[in-house]
């Protein structure tokens, strides 16, 4: 196969994230809740003479287009499953990013998820099966299977095992991304264990909620918003005490309930309807502290192919405006 192939993927966040102790290997044991939301990055891939990667959106200017680029590695380690004697060539990827970066949304993951996925389609790679996707997958993050499947799904082990959960309906969100605040995951994860150590806290393992599983089978907002939880959310705000001013804000302002997304500082805000998310957007956008706000709708679907086509774009005239990647 040849041409050009984009995949779209979601971000997620974190409706219930209870981490548990440490393992042997460094990792936290997890029970999470994953729910895709409507905010997309769209991964697009083509062959090319050498291995590139090149991003554009709002906030490509975070993101490292050398060799640690999560798509980039994810295409490398896909080309490493091809049969034996098959020769593929390298690939230039184009991100359109538009999931804020280091916020808890697990945009490096959802690019990583929708390389493998293009990938998979532009060198006709029929063998690798969705399981063998997902093996890659997990090897690549914790968070990468997730958003291979998308929906609403419990994460276990370190997160990488997902079952999806049935629920019908959708839920509204309004998102904050602070400017500039970008939080690193394992720094999150070594502050939740220091304030569990001075605290003296038991850590049991953890457990996906009852009482959220049934919320989400019905998708009421407002057992759903009674049963949000996140083990990180505490580490987060200690790590950038703003978003406790964020979270009560957004509460002030009418939200159901407002949550910080996994590792964060994304903040996620639930409420009943569209017209209520518009609302709050307008007034943490006026009242809150500055950062991105966004509008989301979830569950959303995980990486899907969305675009084929047979060549590349004639590079065209130089036009004013932003400058492709
Ligand atoms: C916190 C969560 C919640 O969904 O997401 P983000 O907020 O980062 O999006 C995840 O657990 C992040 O998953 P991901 O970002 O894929 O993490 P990985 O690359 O696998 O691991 C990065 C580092 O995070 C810590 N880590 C991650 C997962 C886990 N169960 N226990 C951990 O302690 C470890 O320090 C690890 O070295
Ligand atoms: N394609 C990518 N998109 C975003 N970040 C990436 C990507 N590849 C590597 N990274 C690195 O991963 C880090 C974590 O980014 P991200 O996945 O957005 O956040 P989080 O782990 O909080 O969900 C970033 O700070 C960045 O250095």
């Amino acid at each position: 196969m040849s041409g050009v192939v984009s995949c779209r993927v979601p971000g997620k966040i974190n409706l219930d994230l209870s981490v548990g102790p440490v393992r042997e290997d460094g990792y936290h044991e997890l029970s999470t809740v994953f729910h895709a939301v409507s905010v997309y990055d769209r991964v697009t891939v083509q062959l090319a003479d050498r291995w590139s990667v090149h991003v554009s959106g709002p906030y490509a200017d975070r993101v490292p287009t050398d060799d640690t680029n999560l798509a980039l590695v994810a295409a490398r380690t896909l080309a490493r499953r091809r049969p034996r004697g098959l020769r593929l060539s390298p690939v230039r990827i184009d991100i359109d990013k538009q999931i804020p970066v280091a916020g808890g949304m697990a945009g490096g993951s959802a690019d990583a998820a929708g390389a493998l996925v293009a990938c998979r389609e532009l060198w006709g790679l029929d063998h690798v099966e969705n399981d063998l996707l997902e093996e890659i997958a997990a090897g690549l993050g914790s968070d990468v299977p997730f958003l291979l499947h998308g929906g609403t799904a419990i994460g276990s082990g370190r997160g990488e095992q997902v079952t999806p959960v049935l629920a019908r309906g959708e839920l509204h969100w309004v998102l904050w991304a602070g400017e500039g605040l970008g939080l690193s995951t394992p720094a999150v994860y070594a502050e939740c264990d220091r304030l569990r150590a001075e605290q003296g806290r038991r850590v049991d393992p953890p457990q996906p909620s009852g009482e959220l599983m049934t919320a989400l089978r019905r998708m009421d907002p407002e057992a759903v918003a009674e049963h949000l939880h996140n083990d990180l959310q505490e580490a987060a705000v200690s790590l950038r005490p703003i978003l406790a001013e964020v979270l009560e804000v957004g509460l002030d302002l009418g939200a159901r309930a407002g949550i910080v997304s996994g590792s964060g500082p994304t903040v996620a805000f639930l409420v009943g309807t569209q017209a209520q998310a518009i609302d709050l957007s307008v007034g943490l956008a006026a009242n809150g502290p500055k950062g991105d706000i966004l509008r989301a709708v979830g569950p959303a679907a995980g990486a899907a192919l969305v675009q084929w086509r047979a060549s590349a774009p004639p590079p065209g005239p130089q036009l004013p405006g932003p400058v492709p990647g």
